[in-house]
């Protein structure tokens, strides 16, 4: 990233109920969080407030987080409308794009947004135009502002 090399050591963790308190161990020490919803569900977005509050709970203080509403792909069964997305992302100050696995739409945005942020946390030269995750993804995504939930 920007002649950086930014090492990521993804973990996929299991976003079921039933799994919840192991996931804590997987994520207490994570830098970045990509916190999925399927767009085409309406519990997996309305689990996102629980993620989030445990996330605040438990997660680094100073974790970057970045909510996704997978399955852009499959916009005729869509449950939650990219608003909702937006304003949920809003409201806990996090960045948030639509993203699809299956076409690969945002998915490398995601990621590379997630490693500017970490190489402008760990890297800074006095010299150097201060790169935020926030400014970046609403330049992809403009209708987002910022908050400070965390
Ligand atoms: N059409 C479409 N299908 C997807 C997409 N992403 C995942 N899927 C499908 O959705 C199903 C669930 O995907 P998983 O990756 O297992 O979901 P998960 O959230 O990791 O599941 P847990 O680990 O149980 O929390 C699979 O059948 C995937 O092929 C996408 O962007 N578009």
């Amino acid at each position: 990233v920007d002649n950086v090399k930014v090492k990521l050591q993804i973990w996929d963790t299991a976003g079921q109920e039933r799994f919840r308190s192991v996931t804590h161990a997987y994520y207490r020490d994570a830098q970045a969080l990509l916190l999925l919803y399927d767009i085409t569900s309406k519990t997996s977005f309305d689990n996102i407030r629980a993620w989030l509050t445990e996330i605040h709970e438990y997660a680094q203080r100073d974790i970057v987080i970045m909510l996704l509403g997978n399955k852009a792909d499959m916009a005729g069964e869509r449950a939650i409308r990219r608003v909702e997305g937006e304003n949920l992302a809003r409201e806990y100050c996090v960045p948030f794009m639509e993203t699809s696995a299956k076409t690969g739409v945002n998915v490398e945005m995601a990621f590379i947004s997630v490693a500017k942020e970490l190489k402008r946390r760990s890297v800074r030269r006095p010299d150097e135009l201060t790169f935020q995750i926030h400014q970046y993804v609403e330049a992809e995504e403009p209708k987002l502002t910022c908050c400070s939930y965390f």
